[in-house]
């Protein structure tokens, strides 16, 4: 909204967030918390949630239970999401804009990665639905599940794995990082990467200014404005 074209540099490779970001799951993990807080008489708000958004699982299980002052276990907690988790995510859709970039990217043979905090089972289960189009990304790297992802967002880790793991190795200042969180955007800036942010309306503008590009969908997204090839219509 702020940048103009003449800030961004070219760049040879990109890393896509997963929840809000592609797939619209940020909706059901309200949902999901808010079904293990009710009896506890509390509900989930975005001041609490945007502080969680890019955490590693069981951190994020853990600061949800000491900011509540909650008289539960980070485990017991963890399966009782779980459980919400496993009947909400499924049904998980596209956000808009998604699907195109991703099938222009693998047509022009820009390399691409995710880089998403969610674990491995999770992953599987929110993808179930758009197996093929997730099948097309080159390496995915499941942050909540990953060894060598040792700190979540807002640490740079994830994105440094996701770059090392591309088979030619671009440096971080190749790689084009696309986020919806101020924490992944964190995350991002501080592997050396620009960032693309597509927010939720809920997060405040001065949480945001820390993004190269901020958008309001993919949809908007001009790929030569970074070096990449531009959609052909
Ligand atoms: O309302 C929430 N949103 C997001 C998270 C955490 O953020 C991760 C998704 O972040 P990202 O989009 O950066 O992968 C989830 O796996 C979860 O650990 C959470 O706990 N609660
Ligand atoms: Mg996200």
């Amino acid at each position: 909204m702020s940048s103009k074209k003449s800030d961004f540099s070219k760049v040879t490779h990109v890393i896509f967030d997963m929840d809000g970001l592609l797939l619209d799951t940020e909706r059901l993990y309200t949902v999901a918390y808010n079904n293990v807080l009710s009896q506890f008489g509390q509900k989930f708000n975005w001041d609490i949630k945007i502080q969680l958004m890019g955490m590693h699982h069981l951190a994020a299980v853990q600061k949800v239970i000491e900011d509540l002052s909650l008289p539960i276990s980070v485990d017991d907690f963890s399966k009782q999401l779980k459980g919400h988790q496993d009947v909400l995510m499924p049904e998980a859709k596209l956000l808009p804009g998604a699907e195109k970039l991703i099938r222009h990217l693998h047509a022009s043979k820009v390399p691409f990665a995710l880089a998403t905090s969610s674990g491995q089972e999770m992953v599987d289960i929110k993808t179930q639905n758009h197996k093929e189009l997730f099948d097309l990304f080159g390496h995915k790297v499941c942050g909540s599940t990953d060894p060598e992802v040792k700190q979540g967002k807002p640490h740079p880790d994830i994105f440094l794995v996701a770059a090392e793991r591309f088979p030619d190795k671009p440096k971080p200042e190749c790689c084009l990082v696309f986020e919806d969180a101020p924490n992944g955007v964190t995350a991002g800036k501080a592997a050396g990467m620009q960032t693309v942010m597509v927010p939720d309306e809920h997060i405040p503008r001065d949480m945001t200014s820390h993004a190269t590009l901020v958008l309001k969908s993919l949809e908007e997204f001009k790929p030569e404005e970074f070096g990449l090839p531009p959609f052909k219509c």
